[in-house]
């Protein structure tokens, strides 16, 4: 069964950028950055996520909602393993299925028949089996000859289609998405979000960033409102989109989140 635990997890990313002191009023006049603070060696480090502390359970299908720079994406890319956490611990147990920074991963000089063995392979599924689905994958791709030509030669469009294609040769238990899907070519987007939302329902849990309510009204069975890399609230969808609606439609001063900056 997949679970997800975060304990106490904490992403600093340090600022290297020349002046410090004018790069911090910069960032403390936005309503969008996470708290600023000084590090053990005078930089100043955003801070994503705050020591959040988190469990999520076989059956979760959770939204993540809050403001520009709230923490959404990089939570997302802890729980991917893109980021390793600056403080605190994490364990997640179960096949992670991130559908999101789709390129990385892929080699861009084997074939697209390979990148998806090879994606297969990492995520131990046996080799006969992949060539079962081969067929059906390759044909979902729609690149056709061009499957067995390495990726460098792709368009990005074609390198986009071999990437999802790959992310979802194996059944996810544990979906991740931002911003539902990304993918610009209209007629591949329909048939992207049905292949994703047969995964949503096929997976053990799901985490979807996004600021389109009506996608986490129809995917999600709890939403995680954060701001400045904080749990404000979770719960059910519906009780915690009305408390950030009231909050947004409170919030007419001050930073625009409606959180206190950190001292400048
Ligand atoms: N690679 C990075 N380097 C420095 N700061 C970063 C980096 N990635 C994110 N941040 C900062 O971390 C904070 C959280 O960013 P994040 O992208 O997680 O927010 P978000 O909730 O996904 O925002 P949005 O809704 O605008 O996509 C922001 O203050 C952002 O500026």
């Amino acid at each position: 069964m997949a679970s997800i635990h975060l304990n106490d997890v904490s992403v600093d990313f340090v600022l290297y950028q020349g002046s410090a002191r004018s790069l911090k009023k910069t960032l403390l006049r936005s309503s969008t950055s996470g708290a600023l603070k000084h590090d053990a060696h005078h930089r100043i480090t955003v801070k994503a996520l705050n020591n959040l502390s988190l469990t999520l359970e076989h059956g979760d299908r959770i939204g993540l909602i809050g403001g520009n720079g709230a923490g959404k994406t990089t939570l997302l890319r802890v729980l991917a393993g893109v980021y390793e956490p600056t403080g605190g611990r994490i364990r997640v147990e179960g096949r992670v299925t991130p559908l999101f920074d789709l390129g990385l991963g892929l080699d861009m000089d084997a074939s697209g028949y390979d990148n998806i063995r090879m994606r297969a392979a990492y995520f131990g599924i046996d080799r006969d089996e992949i060539e079962r689905k081969m067929e059906d994958i390759a044909a979902f791709t729609e690149l056709g000859d061009y499957l067995d030509l390495p990726v460098r030669t792709y368009s990005a469009g074609m390198t986009l289609r071999l990437a999802f294609a790959a992310a979802t040769a194996v059944d996810p238990e544990i979906l991740l998405m931002d911003e539902w899907i990304a993918v610009s070519d209209v007629q591949f987007l329909e048939k992207a979000q049905r292949r994703a939302e047969g995964f949503v329902n096929r997976s053990s849990i799901m985490v979807v960033a996004s600021h389109v309510e009506s996608v986490l009204q129809r995917l999600c069975n709890k939403l995680l409102w954060l701001e400045r890399g904080s749990i404000v609230r979770i719960g059910p969808v519906d009780e915690v989109l009305a408390a950030y609606h009231n909050h947004t439609s409170h919030t007419v001063t001050g930073n625009g989140t409606g959180v206190a900056e950190s001292a400048p």
